[in-house]
């Protein structure tokens, strides 16, 4: 067992170079498994996630090299076998191995997701979609096992604005027969980056990034070559590091638009925002003032950032509203903040939390991925030490965040426990 010991209280300064995007890499990889060649996957972060799907490709026969921030997958390798479940348990994105599977061989059989706990996490827009184009699905056991003689392309209206849903049933529908409207789609940077990927590989997908994905389903996809966008919630929790410790940051190797509602949100706080073609200057200036935030689909306010963010609104004048609309129990992290010297008060979907002069430094865990997050910015901002532990969840999501963060100045180091 591993832990971060910070002492904090020193302005993060200088340049920081974002990693490719989590929720990009851990969708790319499953999706790779349907070209009948080899996929050339770039950018891809250091994370355990990606380490995991490594892990969970080799384990079903997969030729699989990993090396650096490449991973070539050999497509041709692969079959639809069941893939062990406690590597399956230990993410959430493996669900993207049925959609994956169900395209390509017209069969699936995987154990249900892990990821975060953040609240229910139900997967029944997944399934909706998945039978729409003809699948039948059973969940037994703890396993989700779907079949189908073939798949016919369909309307397929989503009650909720699902990610996963969203990419799953475009993966099993680019090798539908016909053609698969999915409406009500989410609009993430991550969705888009998948629909590229699959038409790289001869997908026929349109409109992702809107509301309307249009599939017309193709027999055969191929090899390509992939380079994975940058991390939107890396560079924005390293945004929201910059304003809550007083720093002046510039981060790179970011696409400045996907950055708009964080950006937005930062400047009523009072912080100084330069941003450029591919990088952004954050200048933190205090005293910073408070806002309101409500987490959306994007475009809106992303959820993964309202952990973060609660830590910057800690130290700013007066009071701030978070009202978390994307999950139902991700407020979980405030009794750990509460022991950092935090004012708020959780009321149902909302956190309210007035604004202190400084938080102090004391032994938190970090209870998921983005809670992990906030505990370190708030070890960074607080007088005196603080011990984050159960940090094998930041490791889920963050590349290299501590050897990052000490470049910026920070006293961050990581101990075995
Ligand atoms: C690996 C990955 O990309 N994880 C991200 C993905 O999670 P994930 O894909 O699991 O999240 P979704 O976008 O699917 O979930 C959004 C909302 O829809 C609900 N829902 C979802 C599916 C379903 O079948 N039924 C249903 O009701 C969920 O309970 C939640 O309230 O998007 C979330 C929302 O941006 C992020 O917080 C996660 O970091
Ligand atoms: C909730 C998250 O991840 P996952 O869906 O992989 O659990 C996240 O990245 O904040």
């Amino acid at each position: 067992m591993e832990k971060f010991v910070i002492d904090g209280g020193v302005p993060l300064i200088g340049e920081v170079r974002i990693s490719g995007a989590k929720n990009a890499a851990v969708a790319v990889i499953p999706a790779a498994i349907m070209a009948d060649g080899i996929c050339v996957i770039n950018n891809l972060p250091r994370i355990k996630d990606v380490q995991n799907w490594a892990n969970i490709l080799k384990s079903m026969g997969i030729h699989v090299e990993f090396e650096e921030n490449e991973m070539r997958i050999d497509g041709r390798t692969a079959r639809p076998v069941e893939p062990p479940i406690e590597l399956v348990q230990q993410m959430r994105a493996s669900y993207y191995l049925v959609g994956a599977m169900l395209g390509r061989f017209k069969k699936a059989v995987v154990g249900m997701p892990g990821g975060c706990s953040i609240g229910v996490r139900p997967i029944d827009q997944h399934i909706k979609g998945f039978e729409a184009l003809g699948a039948k699905i059973n969940i037994e056991h703890g396993v989700i096992m779907a079949e189908a003689e073939r798949l016919v392309g369909t309307n397929i209206f989503l009650d909720v604005v699902s990610v996963g849903a969203t990419i799953n049933i475009m993966l099993a529908a680019s090798m539908a027969e016909g053609v698969t409207m999915i409406e009500n789609a989410a609009k993430e940077p991550h969705v888009v980056d998948v629909a590229n990927f699959l038409n790289a590989m001869g997908a026929d997908i349109k409109g992702a990034g809107t509301d309307n994905i249009r599939i017309r389903g193709v027999k055969k996809l191929s090899g390509c070559y992939h380079t994975i966008i940058p991390d939107q919630i890396e560079a924005g929790t390293f945004m929201i590091a910059a304003a809550a410790t007083g720093g002046d940051i510039t981060i790179t190797n970011v696409i400045p638009t996907h950055l708009d509602s964080i950006i937005a949100k930062l400047e009523e706080t009072g912080t100084l925002i330069i941003p450029s073609e591919d990088s952004i200057r954050v200048i933190g200036k205090r005293p910073l003032k408070s806002t309101d935030i409500r987490t959306q689909p994007y475009p809106g306010f992303p959820t993964d950032l309202q952990q973060p963010m609660a830590v910057l609104l800690s130290v700013v004048d007066g009071t701030s509203m978070i009202t978390e609309n994307v999950w139902d129990n991700r407020f979980k992290y405030i009794d750990e903040l509460k022991k950092m010297g935090l004012k708020a008060k959780v009321e149902g979907r909302s956190a309210i939390i007035e604004g202190v002069k400084n938080l102090t430094g004391a032994k938190v865990s970090a209870t998921d991925l983005r809670a992990g997050a906030a505990m370190v910015l708030a070890g960074l901002v607080a007088h005196g030490q603080t011990e984050v532990i159960d940090i094998e969840h930041i490791d889920r999501g963050y590349e290299f965040l501590e050897e990052k963060l000490k470049n910026l100045g920070a006293k961050i180091k990581r101990v075995k426990e």
